[in-house]
């Protein structure tokens, strides 16, 4: 049997990113999950006009994904190909939604490292995982969400400078120390803000005190996660590059993020582009942390759910299975 496998199943998980002063480079995988499974399908050649492409969309608001070949997991799927100089072969892709969609918690990253994993098993792994890194930032355009969703863990990122750059990855990527007493506490509303909303309020040129600013509390932020240091994550959460202005994007924000440090919280921040609010907690208060945001944004009119995470350590899995090539199902797909 050639190499390729007919069947693979690849879990990924969510991100947070930014985490503060972590801007466009900084990230964590978090303990929620989506799963796409991707079957070759075998087309019969006399039966003619042939679906190449089916889609099956379950779980957490599976109406919201499009089902047709601008399906960004089909997108990623289809990238991948394209840089191999190849067209992508028919496909039937199964996505299990576990992560909420447009919530800051990088499903649209799960979505591009889960057709990347997927394409590069169904062709036999011709690209080595920090190939695909390096193809996933590509998409994404910020790698603070692909990077730990990937590779798991919390994550730094820093583009190559010129100088030094070689012909491989453009990218030097760090795990980062993540202290096992500190816990992330989600609160994520019921309400949506896409990324590309929310990108496009942000300036496109700051001051050299938001430049340093941002970078002495980058620093901070990771000794302070290193360390389980409570003062240095109170200070460090904050930033002046993007907070400021999407905060104003996130009714109850102010009273939120109140409620969770005087429930015994280190510090609070908008976990990605948002409107989910991430806080940081020891494990002894992060139930009271949650039950607070939640009540705070109740006391705003916004309905939310709030829980306790960990950190993923093992980033994107998958498991491959031989199985017959998947003759095209009867059943008729969009688009
Ligand atoms: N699990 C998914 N499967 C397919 N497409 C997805 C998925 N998650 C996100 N997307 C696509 O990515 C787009 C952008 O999502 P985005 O606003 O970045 O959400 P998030 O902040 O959760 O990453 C969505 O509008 C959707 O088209
Ligand atoms: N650095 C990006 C992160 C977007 O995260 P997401 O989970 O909202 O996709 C940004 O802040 O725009």
């Amino acid at each position: 049997m050639s190499s390729t496998h007919s069947t693979v199943t690849v879990t990924v998980p969510a991100t947070t990113a930014n985490l503060g002063p972590g801007f466009d480079c900084f990230g964590a995988a978090l303990t929620l999950y989506n799963q796409f499974k991707f079957s070759a399908i075998a087309l019969n050649p006399s039966t003619p006009d042939q679906k190449t492409l089916q889609i099956l969309v379950k779980g957490l608001e599976a109406d919201r994904v499009i089902a047709d070949e601008t399906n960004l997991v089909y997108k990623a799927f289809a990238k991948f190909y394209a840089h191999l100089g190849q067209s992508p072969p028919p496909v039937e892709i199964e996505i299990e939604l576990g992560v909420p969609l447009a919530r800051g918690l990088g499903s649209s990253a799960t979505a591009i490292a889960g057709g990347l994993m997927g394409a590069n098993h169904l062709a036999g792994k011709p690209l080595t995982l920090l190939q695909l890194v390096d193809l996933a930032i590509d998409m994404e355009k910020h790698p603070d969400n692909v990077v730990p969703a990937l590779l798991g863990g919390c994550r730094l990122a820093a583009s190559i400078p010129e100088e030094l750059a070689t012909d491989g990855p453009g990218w030097e990527i760090c795990d980062v120390p993540w202290h096992s007493e500190i816990v992330p506490v989600v609160a994520i509303p019921e309400f949506e803000l896409s990324t590309e909303t929310a990108r496009q309020v942000l300036p496109t040129h700051y001051t050299r005190a938001d430049a340093i600013y941002n970078t002495a509390h980058l620093g901070l932020l990771l000794r302070g996660l290193a360390t389980n240091n409570g003062q240095w994550l109170r200070v460090a959460m904050s930033d002046r590059l993007h907070q400021p202005y999407r905060k104003n994007l996130i009714p109850g924000y102010d009273a939120v993020h109140a409620a969770a440090l005087n429930a015994g919280a280190y510090g609070l921040t908008i976990s990605g582009a948002g409107p989910t609010l991430l806080a940081l907690s020891s494990p002894a208060q992060s139930a009271d942390v949650a039950t607070a945001m939640v009540e705070a944004w109740q006391k705003a009119g916004i309905k939310s759910h709030a829980q306790s995470v960990q950190i993923d350590l093992r980033g994107s899995v998958s498991v491959e299975a031989k199985s017959p090539l998947k003759q095209p199902a009867n059943f008729s797909t969009p688009g």
